[in-house]
């Protein structure tokens, strides 16, 4: 197979980042998604619906030309000071897509995070009621758990209380790592999914650090032991449709990444499709393809699919060695080497 057309696909997890970066992060993301779901982890965060519409308005107006179909979804950041009036508030507007729950100190910009998660359960409870989806960065924080094991800690601890009390919340469990979270996701029924970035499918644990530290396959939830990629890889390319495309495309200045503490993201918006693709092709399963990144994420979102098509083709191509960002530069994953899929065909306007 040399050609692949799928309808349009959608990434339901993204970091744009704000001002001058938007320039690079919009224009990748634009190149053929359609909805993509904002991250709210700016600096300060974005905490409520006024706050989301201007970021909106930045997005929309860093691309002179932005394609008819790209469509920027908003998400709110869970703090301890939200209030049901928040939530009332963003549950009526369209554009704006689900609430984003980071515990304090899990991540990039994470420190306004959820403190207590119990604390938060009134708000959870209107989240449910209005149907306003819930996303988690699912990872606990305490010094005491081994950073390989806080996923699995999470969904213990945390997940499987909120998916019990509140079983009519819809909840995406981001960027999953673990065959424990896979697990958790196939038994907790329809209401909970889970998004699988391109780089924790093709990369592991051992990609990270043997042979020398890569900086820039550092991200949270860390990579994991080689079983967890291929329960991971196994649940992409499977039939399960709670699986689905959310790249956790996250930008950093290269100095920040390459450093005696760097930071902790990878970029993939610049070839985001075709990554994916290298792994449903190795998978078998290309035939698969459409269903993981343009059908099963809006059917769980209950929005509509989108109606054009975007085509691959196998042409290979190299990626740059670093593509700017802002006033600074970033080394997107994959840099200098050859990939076997491109999206030619992008059908935008
Ligand atoms: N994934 C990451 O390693 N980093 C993300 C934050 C996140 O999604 O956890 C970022 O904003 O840089
Ligand atoms: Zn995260
Ligand atoms: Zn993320």
């Amino acid at each position: 197979m040399d050609t692949l057309t799928l309808i349009r696909p959608d990434d339901w997890h993204s970091h744009l980042r704000d001002g001058s970066s938007l320039t690079q992060t919009s224009a990748d993301m634009a190149r053929y998604m359609g909805r993509v779901i904002v991250m709210p982890n700016l600096v300060p965060p974005v905490t409520n619906a006024r706050l989301a519409a201007e970021y909106r308005q930045r997005i929309l107006r860093s691309m002179q030309d932005a394609p008819r179909q790209f469509d920027p979804l908003m998400t709110l950041y869970l703090t301890d000071g939200t209030s049901a009036e928040d939530i009332r508030e963003a549950a009526a507007i369209d554009w704006l897509a689900a609430v984003k729950l980071y515990p304090a100190g899990a991540t990039t910009n994470s420190a306004a995070g959820v403190k207590s998660l119990e604390a938060l359960y009134p708000v959870l409870a209107t989240m449910e009621e209005v149907d306003l989806p819930l996303l988690v960065h699912g990872e606990v924080t305490d010094a005491e758990v081994d950073i390989f094991d806080r996923e699995a800690a999470f969904i213990g601890e945390h997940l499987a209380p909120i998916v019990e009390r509140f079983p009519g919340l819809r909840v995406v469990m981001e960027h999953i790592t673990t065959a424990d979270a896979v697990d958790f996701v196939k038994g907790a029924g329809s209401k909970v999914a889970a998004t699988i970035t391109a780089h924790h499918l093709l990369l592991n644990r051992n990609d990270m650090l043997v042979g020398g530290i890569k900086p820039h396959y550092y991200c949270l939830p860390i990579l994991k032991r080689r079983q967890h990629q291929e329960a991971l890889r196994e649940a992409a390319t499977g039939t399960d449709r709670s699986f689905f495309l959310g790249t956790d495309s996250a930008p950093h200045e290269q100095e920040a990444k390459e450093s005696a503490c760097g930071c902790a993201g990878v970029y993939t918006a610049h070839a985001s499709l075709e990554l994916y693709a290298e792994v449903f092709e190795e998978m078998n399963a290309l035939e698969r393809l459409e269903d993981f990144a343009s059908l099963r994420g809006p059917d769980f979102y209950a929005r509509p699919r989108n109606e054009d098509t975007v085509t691959l083709r196998r042409v290979a191509w190299e990626v740059p060695g670093s593509i700017p960002l802002g006033d600074s530069r970033m080394v997107p994953l994959r840099a200098g080497e050859t990939l076997r899929w491109q999206v030619l065909d992008a059908g935008a306007a």
